[in-house]
């Protein structure tokens, strides 16, 4: 049995996310912001966190970009997507809606939504999706913009359900925990992410991708946060197609390692929609085996 930390509170989007990557048996223990669950798995009061990552309407969720940057490293062992499209919840016995809350990433994928049919409503940024409704269940607000599932946890009345302003919108979430972790085996349809801070310099992120590009790697997502310390200073957020067992990948990885002042591995898993990694001739595995076992025979003297 294994104890998950994620942003909760019950009934958030990251609560589903969270049991699409548990078993029976685990333990879920909601926290309150996303740098709270990751630090249950640092301080050992959880054995793994669920956090959101990305959103194909919203994108990153900064909060865990840096909260995987920052501190000691965490690694992704699984992720999972969820279709993302909300409920509106309110009181039984509202009567105008003045205020409709939510966490901000929510309230971006239903602004139109909003316009057309709350128009004298105020938007205002609760926690997460089920803070808002324990809001709005406490008087605090009029409406909260939430996971269809929020209703079977708060007694609250659906104002509107299959609210998006986007239609298949999706979010990906994160399984982390504490290394040393025993890394998932490759399945041919894995994604590595990482995070670099690379040297400001003329061409370094140019540098990055072309190492990336060089061995047929195919980027997922690139996302750059500042590193807080120095003014248009930043780190990049990269997801890639491979798993790091793979040696296309580990060159990869080894090469960045080289060029880079820090990079923090993130996590080799296999992709929750299961798109096989696109392999460029002269790229594949073999070609990578076959290339350092001649390079290895030359440097023994036994070929040329
Ligand atoms: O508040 C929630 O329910 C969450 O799980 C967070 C979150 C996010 O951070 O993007 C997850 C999915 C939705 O896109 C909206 C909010």
């Amino acid at each position: 049995m294994s104890r998950i930390a994620y942003f909760g509170p019950v009934g958030t989007f990251t609560e589903q996310a969270a049991r699409t990557l548990t078993t029976a048996g685990d333990e879920l223990l909601a926290a309150e912001t996303i740098p709270q669950a990751l630090d249950a798995v640092r301080t050992g009061r959880a054995d793994a966190a669920c956090v959101p990552v990305e959103n194909s309407v919203e994108g990153a969720v900064p909060a865990t970009l840096d909260g995987l940057a920052e501190h000691d490293p965490l690694i992704g062992v699984a992720e999972a997507l969820l279709p993302v499209h909300f409920s509106v919840l309110t009181r039984e016995d509202v009567g105008e809606i003045r205020t409709v809350a939510s966490h901000p990433h929510a309230l971006a994928q239903v602004r139109h939504w909003l316009e057309a049919n709350l128009p004298g409503a105020r938007a205002v940024a609760a926690g997460s999706t089920a803070a808002a409704a324990v809001a709005v269940q406490a008087g605090e607000f009029d409406a909260a913009v939430t996971a269809p599932v929020a209703v079977e946890h708060y007694p609250l009345k659906v104002l509107a359900t299959e609210v998006a302003d986007v239609r298949d919108a999706r979010t990906r979430f994160l399984l982390l925990r504490k290394p040393p972790v025993a890394l998932p085996e490759p399945t041919g349809a894995d994604r590595t992410s990482l995070v670099a801070a690379a040297a400001n310099r003329t061409g370094t992120l140019a540098d990055l991708l072309t190492e990336l590009a060089t061995r047929g790697i195919n980027l997922t997502r690139l996302d750059a946060r500042p590193n807080k310390q120095n003014f248009g200073e930043y780190r990049f957020f990269i997801d890639f197609e491979g798993h790091v067992a793979e040696p296309r990948i580990a060159d990869a990885l080894a090469a960045l390692r080289r060029r880079c002042r820090d990079v923090r591995f993130l996590g080799s898993f296999a992709r929750a929609d299961g798109v096989p990694a696109t392999v460029e001739p002269d790229a594949r595995n073999e070609d990578f085996t076959d290339a350092a076992g001649w390079v290895a025979a030359v440097q023994r003297g036994e070929q040329a």
